[in-house]
């Protein structure tokens, strides 16, 4: 089984050409270095959300509110999760990758014939794509786990090197939960919807947003007002992306952002992502409360599993999963 790492270590002069992304999809280049810089006043929002505090509740919920509106993406300071367990996280991330072979980390391949598998994959093509030239792969790999609800953790289907691998990756998860809900009910209010409303539209515990970390190389990059802005590494803060099913819920007055990950000839990139989504039997829809003769659905309703189907089948190229689901379509 191939991974991305055997064929970037294996002493190869060049990319395969399977994995480069056509030029319209491509950064610019400057000085060999395919990041794009933008000024500071450009870059996305960083919100200090005072340990969520309730003090400071009114305030903090208004600049999410703006930065939900306006990018979709924002990162948060003073989160209450110790910066030990982020560096913690990416320590483990990074040596599992770095410092075992690749043989022993095929133990735990994820299975490529289902989609979202738990364990260590990079994309691969299904068959009936082979031929198909046009399909891109990513440049990297991956490792998923299924975390929570606690029903679905087995931390026996998680590495087991480094040493700690296990323990930190649980603690992780329960702590990104934490501040994901607690990030969801500022979003709801945000908007004059109850506390829990996304919470209760998702029955699971998660309406639908990802955290993330990247270490110190950085590529990330989000689409705002039709161009690519970089999100510069910011190793203390956690990255919010709103994901599609928080603009269905928000009938499109919170947008999920578009992003994309670019790659260096010289470094090799960590980032951490957790995905907080709704259950698979959660149906998702508009909130009545935003709803109005001026303000019709934007979205019909779709249930979360089947969303997952059809975005394993077309791919997350651009927002067209969502657009599917656009009523005036
Ligand atoms: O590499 C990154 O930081 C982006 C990862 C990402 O967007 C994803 O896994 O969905
Ligand atoms: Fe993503």
């Amino acid at each position: 089984m191939m991974r991305v790492q055997s064929l970037s270590e294996g002493g190869i002069a060049e990319v395969p050409p399977r994995y480069i992304q056509p030029p319209e999809d491509r950064p610019p280049i400057h000085d060999d270095v395919t990041v794009i810089d933008n000024r500071d006043e450009d870059n996305i929002p960083m919100i200090d959300v005072f340990g969520f505090d309730s003090e400071q509740r009114d305030a903090v919920r208004k600049v999410i509110g703006d930065a939900c509106a306006k990018w979709g993406a924002f990162h948060i300071t003073n989160h209450g999760v110790p910066f030990e367990l982020l560096d913690q996280i990416r320590g483990v991330g990074l040596s599992f990758f770095k410092d075992y072979p690749v043989e022993e980390k095929l133990k735990y391949a994820c299975d490529p014939n289902s989609p979202a598998s738990q364990g260590y994959g990079s994309k691969m093509l299904r068959p009936e794509a082979e031929a198909e030239t046009s399909t891109v792969l990513d440049w990297r790999d991956y490792f998923d786990h299924h975390t929570l609800p606690l029903s679905r953790r087995d931390p026996s289907r998680w590495p087991h090197f480094p040493s700690n691998y296990r323990q930190v990756v649980a603690r992780y998860s329960d702590e990104l939960k934490m501040v994901a809900q607690k990030l969801l009910g500022l979003i709801s209010e945000s908007l004059g919807l109850p506390t829990s409303c996304i919470e209760d539209a998702s029955h699971s515990d998660m309406g639908a947003i990802t955290l993330l970390i990247q270490d110190h190389v950085g590529g990330l990059q989000i689409f705002k007002d039709s161009q690519w802005i970089t999100v510069h590494p910011q190793s203390h803060a956690i990255l919010v992306i709103l994901a599609d099913q928080m603009e269905i819920i928000t009938n499109g007055k919170y947008r999920s952002a578009q992003h994309r990950a670019i790659t260096n000839s010289s470094s090799p990139r960590l980032s951490v992502a957790t995905f907080h989504d709704p259950a698979k039997t959660a149906k998702i829809s508009p909130a009545s409360e935003l709803i109005s003769n001026s303000s019709p659905p934007m979205y019909r309703e779709v249930k979360y599993g089947d969303y997952v189907s059809s975005w394993y089948t077309k791919g997350p190229k651009g927002k067209r999963n969502i657009d599917a689901l656009l009523v005036n379509s």
